[in-house]
């Protein structure tokens, strides 16, 4: 390779090289194109609040594995802000129980949602990498791993437009977590694509950092690729063999 090559990519053209990364969100997956386009059956919706809601209690997890690495203050004390968001705090709901809300509202009950049971195995292993790689990764990576957020500016707020359209039997209290979303992420993103570009300033850094990128969209498609197979297929695990959800519930290591 000439030395050329190796040249870092200036600031701007790093921050354009992470957001063309962007024609990989799970925004492209079908199961979430036939979401936004009104066209999931309520069980197809059902599985994907169910399955996601394992990524809305890992998330916390996850930041709290950054923060145990982190060394910086004012880093700590921003990201720390995440932890209290999905946890709530001060009287305010977290983002945990407006997502069991929204589960409700969309007719699952909150014990089925607490007890995992609808929670694949293809999605668990694929959130269970993340939150994996953040405890293991320095806290710089792990936090610039967040940043697939950046690629959905209006993903929150296209649910509010549509689903009330498209799924009118949804209950209008579950949408409580995609307005509260609305604010958070754009604050997280600013904060996550800051301290990335001021991270990654080799070019080996830099071409880690679209890895580890889509590390992050590979964790988001496979959790719908597990939601297709059972869900829109009709081929949850062992479906050869029973139609009981028989797939462990998560073992704590
Ligand atoms: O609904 C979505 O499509 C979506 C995607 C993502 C993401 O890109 O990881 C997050 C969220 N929502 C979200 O609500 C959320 O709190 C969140 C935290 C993180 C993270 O990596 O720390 N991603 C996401």
């Amino acid at each position: 390779m000439s030395t050329d090559a190796q040249a870092p990519m200036t600031r701007d053209e790093f921050e354009q090289a992470l957001r063309a990364k962007g024609r990989f969100y799970h925004t492209q997956h079908p199961y979430h194109i036939a979401m936004y386009d009104g066209l999931c059956t309520p069980e197809q919706i059902r599985g994907w609040v169910a399955n996601r809601y394992y990524y809305q209690v890992s998330i916390p997890v996850k930041d709290a594995a950054i923060l145990a690495n982190c060394t910086d203050r004012d880093t700590r004390r921003q990201w720390i802000q995440r932890i209290l968001d999905h946890d709530g705090y001060d009287g305010a709901i977290g983002g945990i129980e407006a997502w069991l809300r929204l589960g409700e509202a969309v007719g699952l009950t909150r014990e089925e949602m607490i007890s995992q049971e609808h929670v694949l195995p293809g999605v668990r292993f694929a959130v269970d990498a993340y939150v994996n790689f953040a405890r293991r990764a320095t806290w710089q990576e792990a936090a610039s791993s967040s940043l697939t957020e950046l690629f959905a500016p209006t993903i929150h707020q296209n649910r509010l437009d549509t689903w009330p359209t498209h799924y009118p039997w949804v209950k209008p209290e579950g949408y409580q977590y995609f307005r509260q979303r609305l604010s958070e992420a754009r604050r997280d993103v600013e904060h996550g694509l800051h301290i990335t570009l001021d991270h990654y300033t080799t070019r080996p850094e830099q071409d880690r950092m679209l890895e580890i990128l889509q590390f992050k969209l590979d964790v988001l498609w496979s959790m719908l690729d597990a939601m297709t197979m059972a869900y829109e297929l009709n081929r949850p695990p062992y479906h050869t063999v029973t139609d009981e959800r028989v797939y462990h519930k998560g073992l704590v290591l």
